[in-house]
């Protein structure tokens, strides 16, 4: 049986208890399953008021209903919304009589995302969007993937590849007429300026890309540091909650502690870690390994001491910020040393009256901003699209270093240059390509 005979359904809200749940159905029984629990049909796409009733005719729940015949669904299939009261008895009704269902079955993670696209309804760039936009977590987040999910990517992927089938159909065409003994040198000097100017779009997105993908990954901040510095009690501060055990005794943090913090619409992960020394209990060892290793993954180092000498320990390629801790208690040792083993910015707070913490914060908005860029120009977020969108651009500099190897060579790198912007849109048809060739350029043949 076709996977796509079976209608899917799933609770398409958040977690229950809550006011509304909205459980969605998929496929070409979904109309009969919201016909048999309303006892009628709604009217498309308007919200309608019934009384749902299980297989046995009893009541389940007061919904409102929704119906959207394929092909004008998100899905491209016959698609039904049952918004009920969100309890877990409402839910599991309703569940229990879809599973009893002929060719009805839960759906599995991503597949009403995955119909749209096999339906043609999304391509595969804005599938990720609509994913990077359900998980989004900040703002700035939510912004780049509306932009994917809108299909910015997506829609200059199929100009690209538009502008290659077309520049390859001239090449094309030049072999032809080279059988002939008759090469239009005409024809190929439009096909090298078009591929040309290609390339440079496509390595322009490309070099913008990194920071849209570090957006969506977001920015890693550890606090690090000797046993007692103050770490957990500055994460408490950043994160304002208790989420990490202080106490004067040295040694107490083991474990790497993270929270994920939404900075000036910045994805910014703040780790607490170990303090760092030498030790001979091993489950301190432990800690001070996991310190070390979590700070040389780090993008910026909160390197904190109490204590104007203390020297920095560097782990990995990322700036360290050294900051001085409980300055509320005065200088240590003389007033204004300055540390001689770093270069880097010395910020002075304390962690526990809270002095100096506005301006730690603006100095990581600030850092985050340089860090991001200017996301706007980011349309690439996964790794995936970059490693297309680089085998296009390869395939496109190959493609005009064979302007001596002749036409074949040419047109073949080209082929490969438009089959990777297809993979990258999740659709390969060579057929878009011979279409072009035989019907536009039509060459008496
Ligand atoms: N006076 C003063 N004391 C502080 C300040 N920040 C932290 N402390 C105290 O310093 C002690 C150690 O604080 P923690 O936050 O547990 O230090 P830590 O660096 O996480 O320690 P370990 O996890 O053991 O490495 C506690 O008694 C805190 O109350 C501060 O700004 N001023
Ligand atoms: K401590
Ligand atoms: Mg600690």
């Amino acid at each position: 049986m076709h996977p796509h005979d079976q209608t899917i359904f799933a609770l398409s809200s958040g977690p229950l208890p809550s006011a509304i749940a909205i459980v969605r159905l998929s496929g070409s029984h979904a109309g009969t399953a919201l016909q048999s629990f309303a006892g009628k049909m709604p009217a498309a796409r308007m919200a309608t008021h019934a009384l749902l009733r299980d297989g046995n005719g009893q009541p389940i729940d007061d919904a409102v209903v929704l119906w959207f015949p394929g092909p004008a669904s998100a899905t491209g299939e016959d698609v039904a919304e049952l918004h009920v009261h969100g309890s877990r008895a409402v839910v599991a009704a309703v569940f229990s009589d879809l599973s009893a269902m002929p060719q009805m079955r839960t759906a599995e993670p991503g597949e009403f995302t995955r119909r749209a696209f096999e339906n043609g309804k999304i391509d595969l760039t804005e599938a990720e969007g609509l994913d990077d936009l359900i998980h989004a977590d900040t703002d700035r987040q939510r912004q780049q993937a509306l932009r994917q999910l809108k299909g910015l990517l997506g829609d200059k992927a199929r100009r690209w590849r538009d502008q290659i089938i077309e520049a390859s159909a001239l090449i094309e065409a030049g072999i032809d007429f080279a059988d002939e003994g008759d090469v239009p040198t005409e024809l190929m000097a439009p096909a090298l300026s078009r591929i040309g100017q290609l390339l440079v779009e496509i390595e322009s997105v490309l070099s913008a890309q990194g920071r849209a993908e570090r957006l969506r990954d977001g920015l890693t901040v550890v606090i690090a540091g000797p046993p007692n510095a103050g770490k957990s009690t500055l994460m408490n501060q950043l994160v304002r909650r208790e989420v990490a055990i202080v106490s004067p005794h040295a040694g107490t943090t083991r474990d790497i502690i993270e929270v994920q913090l939404d900075l000036d619409g910045y994805p910014v992960t703040v780790i607490d870690t170990a303090g760092i020394r030498e030790t001979d209990d091993p489950v301190e060892q432990e800690g001070v390994r996991r310190a070390r290793d979590r700070a040389a993954r780090a993008d910026l180092v909160l390197w904190l001491s109490d204590d104007d000498r203390a020297g920095v320990e560097r782990q990995g390629d990322a700036p360290v910020w050294l900051v001085r801790n409980k300055i509320d208690r005065g200088p240590d040792g003389p007033e204004g040393v300055t540390p001689s083993r770093t270069e880097s910015p010395v910020l002075r707070i304390s962690a526990r009256t809270g002095t100096g913490m506005v301006e730690l914060l603006e100095a990581l908005v600030s850092f985050a901003r340089d860090y991001f860029g200017s996301i706007e120009s980011g349309l690439i977020t996964r790794e995936r699209q970059r490693q297309l969108l680089q085998q296009t651009a390869e395939a496109l500099r190959r493609s005009l270093a064979a302007i001596d190897l002749g036409e074949e060579v040419m047109a073949e790198e080209l082929r490969i240059a438009a089959l990777a912007l297809g993979r990258l849109l999740g659709r390969v048809d060579v057929e878009d390509l011979l279409d072009v060739i035989f019907r536009q350029f039509c060459i008496g043949k």
